[in-house]
C-alpha cells in the first residue's frame, strides 16, 4: 500500500488544563475520504489546526507528505499543497467569483512585481495560464452564472462552493474542509456532497472532512474516526463505527447513518 499523505501519532494538545486532543493517531491515504466526527468541543477544529499548523501540539508528531511538519509555519505547510475550508466562510466579498479563485493561485505565481507591472513574456504567460486554470475549477463547480459577480451578492450556498473553489485553485495534494454543508438547506447538501465525491475521484485529491451532518459523513466517508472530548473512540468504515458500542452511547438520541 502507498504511503500515507498525512498521519498524526499520539498528539497531544491541551490549554490551560483543557485537554482539546488527547492521544488522538490517524493516518490518510492516498485517494481517501476521511472523516472526523465527536460532539460539539470534541476537538475537530483543534485537529485541523495542528495539522495546518496553526496550533502546535505539546506531544506527539504530525507529517504530511512523508515530512515532519511539527513546528512548521500555517503558510508554509499550505505551500506544500495543504488546503483548507473554513467553518465561517472567509472570501473577500467585494472580489468577483474569478478573483477570489485567483488569489487561490498566489502561491504558484512565480513572476515578481516588476514583471507584473510591465506585463511582459514570463509574466503575461502565467496569468494566462492561471485564468484557464481557474475557468476550470469554475467549470467543475458549476459556477458560470456567478464568475462576474462580487462574491458578497451570492447565495449561501453558492459562496461555499467559491470557498471550495479557491481551495483548489490551490491545487492541493490534501483538502480539509470544516462543516462543509454546515447551514445548507437540502439541495444545497446534496449538491456539495456530489462536489466532494466528484473532487476526490475525478480530481484524486484527498480529503479530511469535519462535518455533524450524520447522514452525508456515513454516505460520503471512506473511513471515520470518531473523537469525545479529545479523545479518539474508534477509527474505521461507516458500517463499523455505527455499530461501536461507545459510538452508540456517545451518540445516544441522535440517529447514527440517518
Ligand atoms: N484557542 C483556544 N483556547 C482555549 N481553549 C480552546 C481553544 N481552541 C479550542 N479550545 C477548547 O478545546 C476544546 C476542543 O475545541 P474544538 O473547537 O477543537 O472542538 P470541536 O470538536 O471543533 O467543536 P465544534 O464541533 O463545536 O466546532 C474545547 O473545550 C474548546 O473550548
Amino acid at each position: 500500500m502507498s504511503a500515507p499523505v498525512a498521519r498524526l501519532d499520539d498528539v497531544h494538545l491541551s490549554f490551560a488544563g483543557v485537554k482539546a486532543v488527547n492521544g488522538v493517531s490517524f493516518e490518510v491515504n492516498p485517494g481517501e475520504l476521511f472523516a472526523i466526527i465527536g460532539p460539539n468541543g470534541a476537538g475537530k477544529t483543534s485537529l485541523f489546526n495542528v495539522l495546518s499548523g496553526v496550533y502546535r501540539p505539546q506531544q506527539g508528531s504530525v507529517r504530511f507528505l512523508g515530512e515532519d511538519i511539527l513546528g512548521r509555519r500555517p503558510f508554509r505547510i499550505a505551500a506544500m499543497g495543504m488546503a483548507r475550508t473554513f467553518q465561517n466562510i472567509a472570501l473577500f466579498e467585494h472580489l468577483t467569483v474569478l478573483d477570489n479563485l485567483m488569489l487561490g493561485r498566489h502561491q504558484h505565481i512565480g513572476y515578481g512585481a516588476a514583471a507584473a507591472f510591465l506585463w511582459r513574456g514570463k509574466a503575461r504567460n502565467q496569468e494566462l495560464e492561471h485564468r484557464r486554470f481557474v475557468e476550470e475549477i469554475v467549470d467543475f463547480l458549476e459556477l458560470e452564472a456567478w464568475r462576474s459577480l462580487p462574491v458578497g451578492l451570492l447565495p449561501y450556498g453558492v459562496q461555499k462552493r467559491v470557498e471550495l473553489g479557491r481551495a483548489l485553485a490551490m491545487e492541493p495534494k490534501l483538502l480539509l474542509l470544516d462543516e462543509p454543508v454546515a447551514g445548507m438547506n437540502l439541495e444545497e447538501t446534496e449538491d456539495t456532497a456530489r462536489y466532494i465525491l466528484d473532487i476526490r475521484d475525478e480530481l484524486d485529491v484527498p480529503i479530511i472532512m469535519v462535518e455533524h451532518d450524520m447522514g452525508l459523513v456515513m454516505d460520503l466517508a471512506d473511513r471515520i474516526m470518531v473523537v469525545d472530548f479529545g479523545t479518539p473512540i474508534t477509527t474505521g468504515t461507516p458500517a463499523e463505527v455505527q455499530q461501536h458500542p461507545d459510538v452508540i452511547r456517545a451518540y445516544l438520541g441522535e440517529e447514527i447513518g440517518s
